[in-house]
């Protein structure tokens, strides 16, 4: 799994108990995989259809860094499928699992879109064959 964003604990992202608020971690894990989701399959009309059971393992407090991990399970016809956790960047400890979030494509109407993709891509490697061609 490729963890590819940090993010830094703040008291605004705090619930009652002191401790980071699980709907605003759910927020990140969010954002992220519609990210990958658009660099992914390059398009820039991608929404959470589903996403899986949630496992809270641990907690994380003001001044934690968090980093964000996305794998892809599967890519569908118009519906790319990922895994996500979080973890504590400093001890690699697991805050969260979502073992499964589907995004879906849509097209201009909100329809689903199939996508054409089939295997992870990296930008670097797309830039590389725009500019041999
Ligand atoms: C110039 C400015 C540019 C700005 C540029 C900025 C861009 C920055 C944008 C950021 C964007 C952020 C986005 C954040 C993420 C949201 O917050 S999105 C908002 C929350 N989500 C929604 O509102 C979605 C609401 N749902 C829907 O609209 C419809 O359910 C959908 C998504 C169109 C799907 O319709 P549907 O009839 O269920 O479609 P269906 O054909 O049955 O299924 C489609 C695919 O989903 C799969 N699927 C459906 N249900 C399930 C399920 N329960 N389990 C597994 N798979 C399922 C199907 O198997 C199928 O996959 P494929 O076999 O085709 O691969």
């Amino acid at each position: 799994m490729r963890f590819h964003t940090r993010k830094w604990v703040k008291p605004e992202d705090l619930n009652a108990n002191g401790t980071l608020f699980g709907g605003k971690l759910l927020a990140w894990i969010d954002e992220e995989a519609a990210l990958y989701s658009i660099v992914q399959l390059e398009s820039k009309k991608v929404v959470t259809k589903y996403m899986s059971e949630i496992n809270f393992m641990s907690t994380a407090v003001k001044g934690d860094i968090v980093e964000i991990g996305i794998e892809v399970i599967k890519f569908g016809t118009t519906s790319i499928s990922l895994n996500c956790e979080v973890r504590n960047k400093m001890n690699h400890e697991s805050i969260v699992t979502v073992d499964n979030i589907i995004m879906v494509n849509l097209d201009d109407k909100g329809n689903p879109k199939p996508h054409g993709k089939t295997k992870v891509e990296f930008v670097k490697d797309r830039l590389a064959k725009q500019e041999k061609e």
